[in-house]
């Protein structure tokens, strides 16, 4: 009789997932052209791309589905292509919860996959217990998945990726389709999950998804990959932080731009909307706007901070496909 053994990384292992130039040819086609990420124990890598720009491809290569043409792959210390065994061991794949049996319920579907990965009837049971209760699903066990809504259906095809304890979880688009409370639900799942030492490559087509949960973004263009860092490495990148005020009415914006240039800072009149913005390098040049408006006897009667959006990233980075909608 025997339980879920967990499998572990290779020993001290802290690199859990990572491609150095990988490359993928279909025919003539590149798809994926020398790709290098990396995620360490416990954090999410999020791959952001439009269609096709060989997000499957590299989680196909990543999870020892499909092998590399050229470079080198490793998942929880195990190269894809010398030990595709003991990656495909370690990691958990959701979309999979799909070829499982429709005609049981979500409880006896977590059984039976607790089974088929060599678990004895008792602790496939409490694995599926266990997995039931994590996920909120307890009022739902004894339903058939068919009858889940959508919501339901992610958590339980997350869950059943998880029934063999793995190290690295490949999320594909999680919370597509998903209304506001499933999407932060499933969220904190994840959150938790990340928490627990579990590490999970994220691919999604949401950028405030990606923002929320990724300790590590890689934009992919065209099988290369274009970006790279923590979001706020990638927002730096591309956008500045702004200060927008707005004078009182009936000031003159020359007077205000006059005393926020005396204190160092570099004005624009935003005309339409009777505002001023002001490009910071840090919070504190906020102070020394609102120090010099002051000085200069002008009320303000608004004031609101710009940061950079994942968005801005996106658009200003990747190239995109005509007809292509984030
Ligand atoms: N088995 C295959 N044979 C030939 N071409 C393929 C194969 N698999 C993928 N491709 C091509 O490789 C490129 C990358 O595809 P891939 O599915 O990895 O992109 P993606 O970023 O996952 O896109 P999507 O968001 O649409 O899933 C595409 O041009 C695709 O048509």
């Amino acid at each position: 009789m025997s339980g879920l053994a967990q499998p572990t990384a290779r020993t001290g292992e802290d690199i859990m997932i990572e491609a150095n130039g990988v490359s993928k040819v279909f025919g003539s086609l590149r798809a994926l052209d020398s790709v290098s990420v990396s995620a360490r124990r416990g954090t999410v890598l999020a791959l952001l791309g439009h269609n096709g720009a060989g997000k499957t491809t590299l989680v196909n290569i990543l999870t020892a589905a499909l092998p590399p043409s050229s470079g080198r792959a490793a998942v929880a210390g195990f190269d894809v292509a010398r030990d595709p065994h003991e990656v495909r061991k370690r990691v958990g794949l959701t979309g999979q919860f799909a070829s499982v049996d429709a005609q049981l319920s979500g409880r006896d579907n977590l059984v039976l996959l607790a089974r088929l990965l060599g678990a004895d009837r008792r602790s496939a049971r409490a694995r599926a217990d266990e997995l039931l209760e994590l996920f909120g699903l307890q009022d739902f066990a004894a339903r058939r998945p068919g009858t889940y809504s959508g919501g339901l259906r992610r958590r339980l095809d997350l869950a059943a990726s998880l029934v063999g304890h793995p190290a690295v979880v490949f999320l594909d688009e999680p919370t597509t389709g998903l209304d506001p409370s499933s999407r932060l639900n499933l969220w904190e799942i994840v959150e938790d999950l990340v928490a627990g030492g579990t590490t999970v490559l994220l691919t999604t087509q949401y950028l405030d998804e990606a923002d929320r949960l990724a300790d590590s973004i890689a934009v992919l263009s065209a099988g290369a990959v274009i970006a790279s860092g923590t979001a706020a490495e990638l927002k730096s990148k591309v956008g500045q932080r702004t200060v927008t005020v707005a004078p009182e009415d009936g000031s003159d914006p020359a007077v205000a731009c006059e005393a926020i240039r005396r204190a160092g800072l570099e004005p624009v009149v935003d005309r339409a909307n009777g505002t001023i913005v002001v490009v910071i390098e840090a919070s504190k040049d906020a102070a020394v706007v609102i120090r010099a408006l002051d000085g200069a006897g002008i009320e303000i009667t608004e004031l609101s901070f710009g940061e950079p959006t994942l968005d801005d990233v996106y658009l200003t980075l990747a190239e995109r496909p005509t007809g292509f909608t984030p």
